[in-house]
């Protein structure tokens, strides 16, 4: 397979998952590169990424000592992803709330997808997905709704979209559709790889 010179930047809050992630989109053939919270808007934009992914973390958004990235990089020109841990605070930063579930989740879960997204395109509209977490997504901001749903929580999403972080409604290039569909693929991965229908 031909390995393509794309690059997806991956910032670290501290979960073992996320190396998981940078080696997942790597087997795409994408260059993947894992980095630490600290790390600026700048360096990310001097290294011209295709995408970035906000990472999973044990530590949950509405605490002090919860790591937090530069929120400059809201202000880049460049796709978003968050995962788990990175959903919440995408869910913060633009005003929806996140809270404490009181209950840890782990393992698998069934998931109900809204079918009517090409996304879920050839999948069943219920699945399953592998899960770790405490929190969850109560509310999501203005101009954000969620794809998939876990049935068991009430409004636990697995994915908030909004077409800044997913261009997915306004598709106006080719690299930007393989950028949401290398996205897409990641957060199918990092969610459904342990299901049947995982990809
Ligand atoms: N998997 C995660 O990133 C978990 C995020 C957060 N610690 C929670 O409990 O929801």
């Amino acid at each position: 397979m031909r390995a393509s010179n794309e690059k997806i930047i991956i910032i670290d809050f501290g979960s073992p998952m996320n190396k998981v992630l940078t080696r997942k989109i790597r087997e795409l053939n994408v260059y993947s590169k894992l980095v630490p919270p600290s790390i600026t808007a700048e360096e990310i934009k001097n290294m011209r990424p295709k995408g970035i992914v906000l990472g999973a973390s044990p530590e949950s958004v509405y605490t002090n000592k919860s790591p937090k990235p530069d929120p400059k990089i809201f202000e880049l020109d460049v796709p978003i992803l968050g995962v788990c841990y990175g959903l919440q605070l995408i869910t913060q930063f633009y005003g929806g709330v996140v809270d404490d579930t009181k209950q840890n989740e782990f393992g698998i879960v069934e998931v109900k997808a809204d079918s009517r997204n090409k996304l879920f395109n050839g999948l069943p509209v219920y699945n399953t997905a592998h899960m770790r977490h405490g929190d969850r997504v109560k509310e999501a901001p203005p101009g954000f709704f969620f794809l998939l749903i876990h049935r068991a929580v009430r409004l636990l999403p697995l994915a908030l979209r909004k077409n800044r972080f997913l261009v997915f409604n306004s598709i106006p290039k080719w690299k930007q559709l393989k950028t949401v569909m290398i996205f897409y693929g990641i957060f199918y991965m990092i969610y459904v790889d342990v299901t049947v229908n995982g990809r």
